[in-house]
């Protein structure tokens, strides 16, 4: 039975068409006639020595209930569900690694191959500061429900125990991606679609992967953290992604770099400001007057 399976599998990668099996595992789509004609003795998933798929199939064959694949149309594709954890805030997001494609058709920005066109010059609001459409609306909404429903936002102080040093000179109010067990994830994404924007820009410079200690979201909020004062990051590039929308979620905010007396305030949701972190690109987070402010920062290569 496993060999005639096998060959079916092999013939239906090359060829469309409509093949009788005697099993069926992980997708059924059932005819409701087939539930009606049955009852539900007989469509019944128990055996004895059987697992429940194999039982089932081997019931349908008892039946003569005629089991077949077919790749005449497109239904979709499986997931892999083996690391599905649905004791996670938005498990979809921790998926990066196993279900690649879904994740990149939920939570990677419709238009981010455009920022691969030749033919586009790259938005530069400030110098040597790019800015790319990068992650969607679900990304944000995903990251943020996280980060609110862990909860545990820094105080702002100086000393902060998440760190080696256990110090940090400016604060921020943030969580760590650590925290929320998506370090890992998130080192994927800066290598796979931070990586090759930085290098279409920062032309010379690449690492075959990103090194970042520092992923974090920030909170900006009047009566908590309304601002952060002048500072260089410790990173050659930084990346700060706007996770909600300025006007509406919040007023005020953005990103000043000193030096050029340039500020980006008209953020927008789900694009990446890169900039690099040291000597020229002193920068300070501007005031937020109203609402709650959240971006995305990660100091890359430190
Ligand atoms: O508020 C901002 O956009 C800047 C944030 C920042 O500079 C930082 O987190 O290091
Ligand atoms: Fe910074």
């Amino acid at each position: 039975m496993r060999v005639v399976f096998m060959d079916t599998l092999a013939v239906c990668i090359i060829f469309r068409g409509l093949w009788n099996v005697p099993f069926i595992a992980n997708a059924y789509l059932v005819n409701a006639t087939v539930l009606k004609r049955y009852n539900r003795r007989q469509l019944n998933f128990d055996k004895p020595n059987l697992d429940a798929d194999m039982a089932f199939c081997s019931n349908l064959r008892e039946l003569d209930v005629f089991m077949y694949v077919s790749n005449r149309v497109d239904y979709g594709h499986l997931i892999n569900p083996d690391t599905y954890d649905v004791t996670r805030t938005e498990p979809d997001m921790y998926q990066i690694f196993d279900n690649a494609i879904d994740w990149e058709e939920r939570y990677i920005h419709k238009e981010y191959p455009e920022n691969f066109n030749p033919e586009k010059e790259p938005k530069q609001p400030c110098p040597d500061v790019y800015w790319f459409p990068i992650v969607s609306r679900k990304f944000t909404r995903a990251l943020i429900h996280m980060m609110e429903s862990f909860g545990k936002w820094s105080s702002g102080k100086n000393e902060d125990d998440r760190l080696e040093g256990g110090y940090e000179a400016v604060p921020t109010r943030d969580i760590h991606m650590t925290q929320v067990g998506w370090d890992k994830h998130w080192l994927h994404f800066l290598d796979k679609y931070v990586r090759p924007l930085q290098e279409k820009v920062f032309i010379g410079y690449s690492h075959e992967s990103p090194r970042s200690l520092m992923n974090f979201v920030v909170r900006y909020r009047p009566d908590e953290q309304p601002l952060l004062r002048p500072h260089h990051d410790s990173s050659t590039y930084t990346i700060n992604i706007a996770l909600n929308e300025v006007g509406i979620d919040y007023q005020g905010g953005g990103c000043r770099f000193i030096r050029y007396n340039c500020s980006v305030v008209d953020t927008k949701i789900g694009w990446i400001l890169i900039h690099p972190g040291r000597l020229t690109h002193y920068h300070e987070g501007l005031l937020v007057t109203n609402g709650t402010r959240y971006i995305m920062v990660s100091f890359v290569d430190p």
